[in-house]
C-alpha cells in the first residue's frame, strides 16, 4: 500500500445519508478508501449496497452528508461529471448489443469522452485509432481471442468480462463492481476472482458481492452494512469475527458461508 494511503484517501463519505420519504436506505454511512485497496461492501439484502452504489456515482443525490474523491468535493455531481473524474462503474444488468461485436463494443465506449454511453458517433477511421486500446482491454480481461464475436454469443461470465472492459475504457482511478460474481458458478466465481485481482493492480476497487469467499479472497478493507448503517469494519478475518456481525448478518444470511 503506499505510504500516502493511509493520509488521504481516495474516496471518503462523510456521513453520508439517503432517505427515501422518511425511510433512511443509507444512515450517517463514513467510509475511507485507501488508494490502490480493494474494498468490500457487504450486508444483508436491503442493507443500502446498491443505495450507495447509486450515491457513489451520481445516480442518487444524498439527503445530507459529503463525497470526496481525490480530496475534492464532489457531492451532487451529475453522472457524467463523476465518470469524467475517474470513477466507473461496472454493472450488475448486462448493457451490451448482442449483434456487436466485442472489440467495437470497446471502440464505442472509448470513443466517448466519459467512456459511457455511445452518443458520440466517430467515423470508421477515427474509431480504428481506438483499436489497439481496446485490444489491449479485451486481452487484460481475457476475451481477446473473441474480438470479432458478437456480444450476444458469449457465456454470462465472459459478458460480464466484457462489461469490465467497458469499465476500464475510462482508464478509472476507482472502479466499482456491483456484484461481479453474481449468478456464476464455482468455476466462474475462481476466473473471475483472479480477474479482479488482475485488474486492481494500479487501481483502487470498491465491489458489493454477496459470496464471502470473493470477498475473502479479494478485500483488504471489508465495510459491513446493515439497515443502511456502518455495523462493522476492518479485514475479512476481523469482520467475519466479529459478535455483532456474527449475530447481525451473518447468522441471518443463508448464503453468507464463512
Ligand atoms: N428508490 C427507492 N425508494 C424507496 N425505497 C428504496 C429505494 N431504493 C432502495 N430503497 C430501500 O432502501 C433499502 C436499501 O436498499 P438497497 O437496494 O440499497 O439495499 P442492498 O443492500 O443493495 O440490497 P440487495 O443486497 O438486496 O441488493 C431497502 O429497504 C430498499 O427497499
Amino acid at each position: 500500500m503506499p505510504a500516502e494511503a493511509t493520509a488521504a484517501p481516495l474516496l471518503e463519505t462523510r456521513s453520508l445519508t439517503k432517505e427515501f420519504r422518511g425511510f433512511r436506505a443509507v444512515s450517517e454511512v463514513s467510509l475511507r478508501v485507501a488508494e490502490g485497496t480493494i474494498h468490500a461492501l457487504v450486508g444483508p439484502n436491503g442493507a443500502g449496497k446498491t443505495t450507495l452504489f447509486n450515491l457513489l456515482t451520481g445516480f442518487l443525490a444524498p439527503s445530507s452528508g459529503q463525497i470526496l474523491f481525490g480530496g475534492d468535493d464532489i457531492t451532487g455531481k451529475q453522472p457524467e461529471q463523476i465518470a469524467h473524474l475517474g470513477i466507473a462503474r461496472s454493472f450488475q444488468i448486462t448493457s451490451l448489443f448482442d449483434q456487436m461485436s466485442l472489440v467495437d463494443h470497446l471502440e464505442l465506449a472509448l470513443a466517448s469522452p466519459t467512456g459511457m454511453g455511445y452518443r458520440f458517433w466517430r467515423s470508421n477511421a477515427q474509431l480504428r485509432r481506438f483499436r489497439d486500446r481496446a485490444m489491449e482491454l479485451l486481452d487484460e480481461v481475457g476475451l481477446g481471442d473473441r474480438a470479432g464475436q458478437a456480444a450476444g454469443s458469449l457465456a454470462y461470465g465472459q459478458k460480464r468480462a466484457l462489461e469490465l472492459a467497458l469499465a476500464l475504457a475510462l482508464d478509472p482511478r476507482l472502479l466499482l463492481l456491483d456484484e461481479p460474481t453474481a449468478g456464476m458458478g464455482l468455476e466462474d466465481v475462481d476466473r473471475t476472482i483472479a480477474l479482479v485481482k488482475k485488474v486492481a493492480a494500479g487501481r483502487t476497487v470498491v465491489f458489493v458481492d454477496h459470496n464471502m469467499h470473493v470477498v475473502g479472497s479479494l478485500a483488504d478493507t471489508v465495510t459491513v452494512l446493515q439497515s443502511g448503517q456502518v455495523l462493522a469494519e476492518g479485514t475479512y478475518e476481523q469482520v467475519r469475527n466479529d459478535e455483532r456481525v456474527i449475530t447481525a448478518y451473518l447468522g441471518q444470511a443463508g448464503d453468507a458461508h464463512v
